[in-house]
């Protein structure tokens, strides 16, 4: 069963409430990466290749809190700390206006015990201009059998 945005929220902060919508809880982009160097995934093990932030817009005569990206792939970092709770999955789904705007969010599986601000795989298929702070996304929260917690690199990541 997936649980109601506000059993969500508990395990997501901070949260307002214009965040919290039925089945899940809005989160907001704090940053976006450009990866520079290739990444390994080998049978033992993985490495994530260099990356760098990209700058916020700095020209006067634009917003100078908002991203204008052109057609691309993207590490976005959502601004919130997640925590998925025992006896739950998570899972994140692209805001739909993103979508609408020829732009995905492609993510992974959240597991029972990890907590952190995640990242997800931002597409650009159109340019866009997306404010830092504004809500891309979407967790969810269903009920889910485990033995046991997440351990991995990722544990306690960017907080
Ligand atoms: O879109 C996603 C999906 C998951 N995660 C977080 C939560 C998840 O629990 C953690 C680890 O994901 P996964 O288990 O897929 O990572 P891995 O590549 O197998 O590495 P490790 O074995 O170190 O966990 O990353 C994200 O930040 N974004």
């Amino acid at each position: 069963m997936f649980r109601s945005g506000t059993f969500v929220a508990e395990h997501v902060s901070p949260t307002t409430d214009d965040q919290i919508q039925p089945n899940g809880v809005d989160l907001t982009l704090d940053l976006v990466f450009e990866q520079l160097e290739p990444g390994r995934i080998g049978r033992d093990g993985k490495q994530v290749g260099d990356r760098v932030a990209r700058p916020l817009e700095e020209l006067e005569q634009k917003d100078p809190d908002t991203y204008y990206l052109p057609e691309g792939a993207y590490v976005a970092r959502y601004d919130e700390r997640i925590r998925i709770p025992e006896g739950h999955i998570g899972f994140v789904y692209p805001r739909s206006s993103l979508m609408r705007n020829s732009c995905m969010l492609n993510t992974a599986v959240w597991d029972a015990g990890y907590e952190g601000r995640g990242e997800g795989l931002l597409q650009v298929h159109h340019d866009i201009e997306i404010e830092r702070g504004a809500r891309i996304a979407q967790l969810v929260l269903a009920e889910a059998d485990h033995e046991d917690v997440y351990d991995g690199s990722y544990q306690r990541e960017n907080l």
